[in-house]
């Protein structure tokens, strides 16, 4: 569903300090499947989920979303497109300080224009389902680490992307958030959502809803990793 052909990021291209962040990544992410990218601090983990998730572009390289190139498209088509296909859970959750719950669930879903009323409808019942519904008010630094975990996956799912990507979510939660973390992606992946995770945490690589693990390093897909 997705596939990327011999991608290369090269940073500050030219310059003194240019960086080749990937190299010849060439891969095919399965649908309704749960793919974790593996590798060491470094590796180009986050560069590639960006890529993968259209909010990079590369430097060289094709990429094909749903039988569509698009690598080249306009900003404008690629952010719409962006939003309506992958929701995001940032490290650290990314949630905006200061103001509620039910706001900061809405704002991906801010630019497709839907009405207010519905669009904060829909919000609360995604808050409901994750047992929110009773703090949507709450401005967020006030939610516990739990309540912040589930808010974040609230948020990525407000537009009903059919791919949510991870960056290494479970970096910051101990244990037992983070067995819950990949609890509410296993029922995710059981709605048919495709997911894909960069981490390298045991507990997410051993998980047993992961379905394939692309290890990176160096900004190389390691040896034997199939594309
Ligand atoms: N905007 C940028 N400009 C220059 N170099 C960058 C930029 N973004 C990333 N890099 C470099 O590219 C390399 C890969 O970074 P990336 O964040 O993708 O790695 P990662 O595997 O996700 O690492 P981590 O696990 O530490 O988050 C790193 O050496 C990083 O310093």
């Amino acid at each position: 569903m997705i596939s990327l052909h011999d991608v290369s990021k090269i940073f500050n291209s030219g310059k003194a300090n240019e960086y080749a962040a990937l190299r010849g990544i060439t891969v095919d992410i399965a649908p309704c499947r749960v793919t974790v990218l593996k590798g060491p601090s470094g590796s180009g983990k986050t560069t590639l989920l960006s890529i993968l998730g259209g909010m990079a572009r590369p430097t060289t390289g094709r990429i094909v979303l749903f039988d569509r190139e698009i690598t080249s498209l306009p900003e404008r088509f690629l952010s719409d497109i962006r939003r309506r296909t992958f929701g995001f859970i940032f490290q650290q959750f990314n949630l905006i300080r200061g103001i509620s719950l039910l706001e900061n669930v809405m704002i991906p879903a801010y630019p497709m224009g839907e009405r207010h009323g519905l669009l904060k409808a829909r919000a609360m019942s995604t808050l409901e389902v994750y047992g929110l519904a009773g703090r949507a008010a709450t401005r967020v630094e006030l939610l516990s680490g739990g309540e912040m975990q589930r808010a974040a996956i609230a948020r990525a799912l407000i537009n009903d992307p059919p791919v949510i990507i991870a960056d290494e979510p479970t970096a910051h939660l101990d244990t037992k958030l983070s067995g819950e973390f990949l609890d509410h992606m296993t029922r995710l992946k059981d709605e048919g959502k495709t997911i894909i995770m960069a981490s390298h945490d045991p507990l997410v690589i051993d998980a047993g809803l992961v379905d394939r693990i692309v290890a990176i390093r160096d900004g190389r897909l390691a040896d034997g990793a199939a594309p």
